[in-house]
């Protein structure tokens, strides 16, 4: 027998709470939302009898503080973790304790550094000017229908490549050519996300056999541990000739630190595990935010006419500016246009649930209990959808609710807008993120008009990162001033 206070759903012999999940695969995030909705915003979930697949999930904001903040180092990523993640190997996002710290400290600074926010910024710049606009004029002048989120997840891969790598792969280009690497990453995603909901012993059998999701994910890791060790192998030789960093990405940057009096500190394990994680946390979340940001815009053609009155008013619409990039420091100006991607995010975050583990018993600020080991799951999702939080018109798109009075941003709690995580764990690339996509946003609502291809589905897929499943297909015309 096993019984639990505070159930989310019937507890069905021997499938557990399994049957309704399954049921409800295809519109997973706005059923938990409404379960969640129905229980107070927390609760426990039971998988099949003999799993071990028990969860705490909540979206109750003063728990997110608890966890994140008060009791931080009482919650950790934990070992079930980083086996469900194991191809982000030892890095920032599955590490704990001291090891997470190191890497944390050492990132930290290298984000801070003047010579890298340049490297980004000015690159930024050339991919959106030199590889996106090309892209979405072709697609004007051939009237071809685009899938927007290729679009971005091409810009993002190329653009982290640069940033982590100091290498360009050019996949945003006319041809669309198919990176073989930029999939892998692709289906270790949508992998992660079946291990969440299959029980470990279904797994685990299945990656002995090598077969369905496990034989994917063993194929995708090979793809891409062989692109990392092999851009590893290049910096190494170029940085051994030249006894000297041969760029401002990361990767460089990391191995410089890691040189002491001759002796290298960072071993290739260790480069490949930072290089992978800053891969992931960079590229995909970008994605999924500007293409849930677009489908918004394009739906809403009030908030699109305030957005492109808020530019014209900073920026004047000067026609041979048009195709100006905006710089860091322009993009700053628009509050409007910030308002919105924080609507965006709200409604549909990139990283839709996280999770953490227990070390030691504690009762949440809910008064639900935890025992060692539970894992807790956060539905970021169902948190920007809460009546409680964001007001009656939660569910509207309303970049207004952003703004101040005086015509600033209003800023909300991290504990509240979870959608870059909370606490000592916060993301790191959040003000890099705000300034690329507003840089992208401004550019292309500037030159274009988006519609959205009639009746294309917007489901979200099922992986770790909010991507639409179908991708985002839209005609583009070009906007006159
Ligand atoms: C819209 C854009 C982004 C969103 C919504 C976002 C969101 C998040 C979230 C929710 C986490 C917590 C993940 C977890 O603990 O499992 C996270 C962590 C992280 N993010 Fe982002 N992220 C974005 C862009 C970026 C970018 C561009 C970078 C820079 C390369 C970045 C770097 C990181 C890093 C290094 C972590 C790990 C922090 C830690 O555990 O200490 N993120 N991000």
């Amino acid at each position: 027998r096993r019984s639990c206070r505070t159930p989310l759903l019937i507890d069905w012999p021997i499938l557990g709470m399994l049957p309704q999940v399954l049921s409800n695969l295809c519109h997973i995030h706005d059923f938990v939302t409404n379960v969640l909705r129905q229980k107070g915003g927390t609760g426990e979930f039971m998988g099949p009898w003999f799993t071990k697949v028990n969860y705490m999930v909540t979206s109750d904001p003063m728990n997110v503080h608890h966890i994140m903040s008060k009791s931080f180092d009482n919650y950790v990523k934990g070992p079930e973790f980083r086996e469900i993640f194991q191809a982000f190997g030892d890095g920032i996002v599955t590490a704990d304790s001291e090891t997470w710290r190191y890497i944390r400290t050492m990132q930290h600074s290298l984000f801070r550094q003047p010579s890298f926010e340049t490297m980004v910024e000015k690159t930024f710049q050339e991919k959106v000017q030199n590889s996106l606009l090309p892209i979405l004029d072709h697609a004007w002048l051939h009237g071809n229908v685009l899938d927007l989120q290729d679009v971005f997840s091409r810009l993002m891969f190329d653009e982290t490549c640069i940033m982590v790598l100091g290498y360009d792969p050019k996949s945003l280009s006319i041809e669309f050519p198919l990176v073989e690497i930029e999939k892998a990453f692709d289906e270790v995603g949508e992998c992660i996300f079946y291990r969440h909901i299959v029980p470990r012993s279904v797994w685990k059998f299945q990656e002995w056999l090598q077969i369905g999701e496990e034989k994917k994910m063993t194929k995708a890791c090979k793809v891409f541990d062989q692109f990392l060790y092999s851009c590893i192998a290049t910096k190494r030789q170029e940085l051994n000739e030249c006894n000297k960093s041969s760029g401002d990405d990361l990767l460089s940057a990391i191995m410089m630190m890691g040189e002491e009096k001759g002796k290298m500190v960072h071993d290739d394990k260790f480069l490949r595990d930072a290089v992978f994680n800053l891969f992931v946390a960079g590229r995909d979340p970008i994605t999924s935010a500007l293409t849930w940001f677009f489908w918004l815009v394009a739906t809403h053609p009030l908030v699109e006419a305030k957005i492109l009155e808020e530019i014209k008013k900073v920026f004047g619409a000067i026609d041979g500016e048009k195709r100006k990039i905006l710089v860091k420091e322009d993009v700053r100006k628009l509050v409007y246009l910030h308002g919105a991607i924080c609507e965006s995010l709200r409604l549909y975050p990139a990283v839709p649930i996280e999770r953490k583990q227990s070390l030691k018993c504690d009762t949440l600020p809910s008064g639900h209990r935890v025992n060692p080991n539970t894992i807790i799951l956060f539905f970021t999702y169902a948190m920007g959808r809460f009546e409680e939080i964001w007001g009656k018109d939660c569910l509207e798109f309303k970049p207004e609710r952003w703004i101040s009075e005086k015509g600033g941003t209003i800023r909300v709690p991290s504990y509240k807008f979870f959608s870059f995580n909370a606490g000592p764990r916060t993301c790191m690339g959040k003000d890099l993120s705000f300034i690329q996509m507003k840089m992208v946003a401004s550019t292309i609502l500037r030159n274009y008009h988006i519609q959205v291809v009639e009746n294309h589905p917007t489901t979200p897929a099922h992986s770790t990162v909010l991507f639409m499943k179908h991708g985002l297909k839209v005609m583009i015309t070009k906007r006159e001033f």
